[in-house]
């Protein structure tokens, strides 16, 4: 955002101002400030209190008021309808909110019709364009049939380097610190963080769908799927000996695993890891790479393909940014 501010401003006549960050535990207010920002001190700090933080956020000089949520928190996904409501923007890549509950998610959007725009790109595939791009198709009267694809980076990732060589908690470590995996890497082992972005896709399609609707295949053995996360990451290596039997089955059979998920518009649902052929066109993506394949009324034969790094903070922040200008676009000018 520093870097596109003074161009924004020039180009486009829009005054973007960072009024503050939270994280867990401590926020910051007022990060405009050049002063401030150069002080490092525990009083530029406060406790995080995320009621405080809105307000602050919103002011009282009838300035436009975003909160972009970049947490996994469900905490923070819980206040959405209030912001919206209060006609404060959100933008999110946060999965929480659109796979969460229905009737939040319901009352998300209705909250979103008539106070606050909502945007939500990078809660599927980080910076690519899934959710715009699903959105355009139906707005122009097309009709979704399936989506299949590859909706994990860090699956990706893992998938790709994995060749035995190392070992895989080696590489989870890897791609945890690399910043591709979600806080708890067991979102993604777990192919929940990949059944919440199907669901965030069958919602945008207006199918009803719920999380408890995904078939979804764990790589997390049962006795470490509860433990506190510094215990799970201390276990890590636990996940080396089914994940090389994996492998070894792929490669019996001249192929390469790839974590794969389906959505139909009968309501099937699934995620999984799979041994597919070398020929397999997934077998060709490279790091972080995604595939999402639309199949609709108009791309029966051929579906439309949306591919690219599909994790990491930089490609994320992209897609956030790019969600920030789009609700900017479609605003009136304030004074
Ligand atoms: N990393 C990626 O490639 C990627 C891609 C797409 C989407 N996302 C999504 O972005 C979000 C963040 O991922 P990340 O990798 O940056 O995680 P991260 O752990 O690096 O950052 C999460 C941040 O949220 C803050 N936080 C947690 N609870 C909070 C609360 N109650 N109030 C305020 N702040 C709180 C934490 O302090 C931390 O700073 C997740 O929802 C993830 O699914 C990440
Ligand atoms: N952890 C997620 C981030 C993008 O949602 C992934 O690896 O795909």
């Amino acid at each position: 955002m520093r870097a596109a501010q003074e161009r924004l401003l020039r180009e486009a006549g829009l005054e973007l101002k960072l009024c503050g960050v939270a994280a867990s535990r401590r926020m910051w207010l007022d990060c405009d400030d050049p002063e401030l920002n150069a002080q490092h001190d525990a009083q530029t700090w406060r406790p995080t209190d995320l009621d405080q933080f809105a307000a602050h956020v919103r002011g009282e000089d009838g300035r436009h008021a975003m909160l972009i949520d970049c947490s996994a928190s469900d905490t923070v996904a819980s206040q959405y309808p209030y912001w919206l409501a209060s006609g404060m923007h959100v933008v999110t890549p946060n999965k929480l909110a659109s796979s969460g509950p229905l009737s939040r998610w319901q009352a998300i959007r209705a909250a979103s019709q008539h106070g606050g725009r909502f945007r939500y790109e990078a809660t599927v595939c980080a910076g690519l364009p899934v959710v715009q791009t699903l959105r355009d198709l139906l707005d122009t009267g097309d009709q979704l049939l399936s989506v299949e694809g590859m909706f994990s980076g860090t699956l990706a990732w893992l998938c790709c380097h994995y060749d035995g060589k190392r070992p895989f908690s080696a590489l989870v470590r890897e791609a945890h610190a690399l910043g591709y995996t979600e806080p708890d890497p067991r979102d993604d082992l777990s192919g929940m963080d990949v059944a919440r972005k199907l669901v965030i896709l069958a919602r945008e399609a207006g199918w009803p769908m719920s999380l408890h609707d995904v078939a979804v295949e764990s790589l997390v053995p049962e006795e470490l799927a509860e433990l506190p996360l510094e215990e799970f990451m201390a276990r890590l290596d636990e996940l080396n000996a089914p994940m090389a039997v994996r492998l070894a089955g792929a490669h019996a059979c001249q192929g390469v695993l790839r974590h794969v998920a389906s959505l139909d518009r009968n309501g099937r649902a699934q995620v999984g890891l799979q041994a597919l052929p070398s020929s397999h066109p997934f077998a060709h993506t490279r790091l972080t790479d995604n595939i999402v394949q639309f199949r609709t009324q108009r791309y029966r034969d051929n579906p439309l393909l949306v591919q690219g790094p599909g994790a990491g903070p930089e490609v994320t922040a992209a897609g956030i940014f790019a969600d920030l200008l789009r609700i900017a676009e479609s605003l009136e000018v304030r004074a």
